[in-house]
């Protein structure tokens, strides 16, 4: 496994080891002994896979404190655009953000800290995004702001949000915890 570090601090993209042979492809996304090594969090609680259609965006999302977590998470079947937002107030890189396409033929893993905001838009039909979070899913912690309020390039296509996250505040009108 090898750490590159983002222009977000504390936010890195993970290249897992993938051995592959005549019958396909073997990816290791966890190894807690890898992870400690790299100073990176071990204590996952929950882990979940969303399947979505192509030009779904999801997010932007987080979970305020106390229920804040550290999310790991890739893309195991088509791509996806990710992006992740830095919320913390008193960070240098506040509002900034970074991007990349996550694409389940070339395995990589994004480790977000707490206090950014994170979200997706599926390329392809049938994406599945795969998430391993630090706290188990709190209704009254999940929070979020608006995908199209960040400055972020969205590639071009017909999207697809939830009425929920059309609502969102925008990050100009948010007052983060973090
Ligand atoms: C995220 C989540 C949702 N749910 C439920 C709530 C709701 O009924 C249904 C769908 O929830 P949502 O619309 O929030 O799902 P979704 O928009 O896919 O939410 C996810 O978006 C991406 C971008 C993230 O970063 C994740 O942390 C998570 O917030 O699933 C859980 O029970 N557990 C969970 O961990």
């Amino acid at each position: 496994m090898e750490l590159i570090e983002t222009n977000l601090k504390g936010c890195f993209v993970i290249q897992p080891k993938t051995f592959s042979d005549s019958r396909g492809a073997l990816t290791k996304v966890f190894h807690s002994p890898t992870f400690k090594e790299l100073g990176l969090r071990v204590d996952f609680q929950e882990e979940y896979y969303s399947v979505s259609s192509k030009g779904v965006v999801r997010g932007l999302h987080f979970q305020v404190p106390p229920d804040d977590h550290v999310k790991c998470v890739s893309c195991l079947n088509g791509s996806i655009f990710d992006v992740v937002v830095d919320i913390r107030t008193s960070s240098p890189t506040f509002g900034q953000h970074y991007s990349t396409v996550l694409d389940h033929r070339n395995p990589t893993l994004l480790y977000i800290p707490p206090g950014m905001a994170h979200g997706f838009l599926s390329l392809e039909e049938g994406s599945i995004f795969l998430n391993r979070t630090t706290t188990v899913f709190s209704p009254s912690c999940d929070s979020g702001i608006r995908w199209d309020s960040c400055g972020i390039d969205w590639p071009e296509m017909e999207y697809i949000v939830s009425e929920k996250d059309q609502k969102m505040p925008a990050l100009e009108d948010y007052n983060s915890p973090f």
